[in-house]
């Protein structure tokens, strides 16, 4: 597990900014931190990136606590936060240097690694512009460089895709993919669902401060595209009940956890009374059967129809 937290929380006063966050990020993968304005993604990404003490609970990078080993984290993570600080009077170049030599960058390898971070973030050519003069969507490459310096891990991005142009989200997203592809873990947030759901693996979806639904992105962006989502429970191991349902038509993802088995389906209720049938005709135990909670279903759309500029 590249992250886990445990009841992670944090308060500013009486404001609660997350609240018994448990969270797990597999080695490798993408996961899309989604949630709107002030749902507290940035607070927990700025105790994750070691930056803000946890007020209860903990959390794990890699294997290390953050509050106890917080160099072992910092090697392994690097951050982008959600603002850009202001750098008139240096170049691209110069910017990244500066980065390298407070990660401590051997003088002698630090031509070379910018060099190729520039290439990577499709910047080569912009080598000597000053930073205050790239465009947002090339500072917000140039950022993405700057947290990859040290060769980190995994990737924690406060909404990289924010404020940019659909031109400027394709380009981010292509080096995304690529960072992806070199085997990176990539945490990130936004607060527009359809501009993660196809590079994420898997989705956290946090409201006020709580994680109101996690999981595999297949199956929860089902949920959104009009898909519902069922829960069976039974009396034997979910396996049975799994293969018995695969491939039946209108069941689009199904997941096995002990004796429960969560079905994605695209259908009515009709439907649902059918695949219902079907295992009972099979002789399997089915004690509980039912469509899950439409709250998840509104906070989606609550979500995902703000009416921001998205790309799906
Ligand atoms: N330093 C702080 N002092 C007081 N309250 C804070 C502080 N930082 C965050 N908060 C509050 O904590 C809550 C969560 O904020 P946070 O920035 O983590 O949300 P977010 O999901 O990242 O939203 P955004 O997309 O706007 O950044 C908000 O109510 C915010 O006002």
């Amino acid at each position: 597990m590249m992250i886990r937290t445990e009841n992670l929380s944090k308060r500013f006063g009486d404001v609660v900014a997350v609240k018994d966050l448990n969270l797990e990020v597999r080695k490798g993968t993408a996961y899309g931190f989604i949630g709107p304005n002030g749902a507290g993604k940035s607070t927990t990404m700025a105790m994750l990136a070691t930056l803000l003490e946890p007020s209860e609970g903990r959390a794990w990078i890699g294997g290390w606590e953050v509050t106890e080993h917080p160099d072992e984290v910092r090697r392994l993570i690097g951050y982008m936060p959600d603002f850009f600080g202001v750098y008139d009077r240096l170049t691209a170049e110069e910017y990244l240097a500066f980065f390298a030599a407070g990660y401590g960058i051997d003088p002698s390898r630090r031509e070379g690694i910018i060099s190729r971070l520039l290439e990577l973030v499709n910047l080569a050519d912009k080598r000597d512009a000053y930073v205050d003069d790239l465009s947002r969507g090339m500072k917000q490459r140039l950022g993405l460089a700057r947290c990859l310096v040290h060769d980190p891990e995994l990737l924690i991005l406060d909404e990289p895709a924010s404020g940019l142009d659909p031109r400027a989200r394709i380009e981010l997203r292509s080096v995304l993919r690529e960072l992806k592809s070199m085997g990176k873990t990539i945490f990130i947030s936004s607060h527009i669902l359809p501009e993660l759901a196809d590079f994420c693996d898997a989705i956290g979806v946090m409201e006020r401060g709580k994680l109101v639904a996690a999981g595999d992105v297949r199956e929860i962006t089902g949920r959104i595209k009009g898909g519902r989502t069922v829960e069976i429970h039974l009396l034997e191991d979910a396996e049975r009940a799994a293969k018995r349902l695969e491939g039946e038509q209108g069941v689009t993802s199904l997941r096995v956890d002990g004796r429960k088995l969560t079905v994605g389906l695209e259908g009515d209720e009709r439907r649902q009374a059918e695949l219902l049938s079907l295992l009972i005709a099979e002789g399997i135990p089915v004690y509980r059967f039912e469509e899950i909670s439409t709250d998840i279903e509104d906070v989606f759309l609550k979500i995902t129809g703000t009416g921001e500029e998205g790309s799906p």
